[in-house]
């Protein structure tokens, strides 16, 4: 058990946890020069809760949201998305769990530049063949509030607009959970705002589960809870977090 698990006071949980990592490893290298990226790290996410990671730089944050997610492997421990334990399936098996069950944000927007927001929005079930529920994408419409610019191409939008159609992507096949890395690192204040507060109500308004990794303490403050990772171990955790709290905390965790 985790330093961090055996202090803690438990929370209360608002729901079943849609996500949960129990003793999770990661050792990156070999032979002489490693480097514990994860210790022992315990953690689950509810559903439709917004939840910010956060830690200081080498924490292992990204490492963290890599092996929640199946794009990296970890050196023990266990991932369940649901009922399936993540950890135990092959490249084949992730590849379609990430298609399927996962959405994903980055930093940057990965948009195609010759396809409308709408067409851009769109994209994923198209290669999936996988049928849109009309009614699922004019809510989801309806909560990005990109009006009449659904039918522009991306270069006439703004980076906030732009990656509000990345999240909007992201959401359209009802994935379990959604993992953003850095969703407002290019973004102004007032367009990461934008995406921030779209990132909340899609977990007030659509039940959608967030995980998302910042640096940066006023976006992590637009969640419903913060985890703190130090030297690959998580080590503190916030409810109804404020940015004063946060940075708080991670003057505290550097000291
Ligand atoms: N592919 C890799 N090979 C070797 N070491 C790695 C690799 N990826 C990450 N690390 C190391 O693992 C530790 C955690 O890295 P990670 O990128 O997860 O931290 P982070 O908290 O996301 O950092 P940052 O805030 O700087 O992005 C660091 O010491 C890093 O150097």
């Amino acid at each position: 058990m985790s330093e961090y698990a055996a202090a803690a006071a438990p929370q209360p949980s608002p729901a079943p946890p849609v996500v949960v990592a129990r003793d999770l490893t990661k050792v990156y290298g070999g032979a002489g020069s490693t480097v514990r990226a994860l210790d022992e790290v315990s953690v689950s996410f509810a559903r439709g809760a917004f939840t910010a990671i956060m830690g200081p730089s080498g924490s292992g944050k990204s490492t963290l949201m890599h092996c929640l997610a199946g794009l990296d492997t970890v050196t023990s421990g266990t991932v369940h998305l649901g009922g399936t334990e993540i950890t135990r399936l092959r490249d084949r098996e992730l590849t379609l769990l990430r298609r399927d069950r996962i959405g994903f944000v980055f930093q940057s927007f990965n948009l195609l530049p010759m396809l409308t927001a709408e067409q851009n929005i769109l994209l994923p079930a198209r290669i999936a063949r996988r049928r849109t529920d009309p009614a699922r994408l004019a809510r989801i419409v309806e909560v990005v509030g990109l009006g009449e610019r659904l039918h522009h191409l991306p270069s006439a939008l703004s980076g906030g607009q732009q990656q509000r159609v990345a999240v909007a992507r992201a959401l359209l096949g009802d994935p379990e959970v959604v993992y953003a890395d850095e969703p407002t690192g290019n973004l102004d204040s007032r367009s990461g705002a934008e995406v921030l507060g779209f990132l909340r109500d899609s977990a007030r308004d659509l039940g959608q589960t967030v995980v998302m990794v910042t640096h940066d303490p006023v976006a992590a403050a637009y969640a419903d809870r913060v985890v703190f990772l130090r030297d690959g171990r998580l080590v503190d955790e916030v409810y109804g977090p404020t940015a004063e709290t946060v940075l708080d905390r991670l003057v505290k965790l550097e000291s």
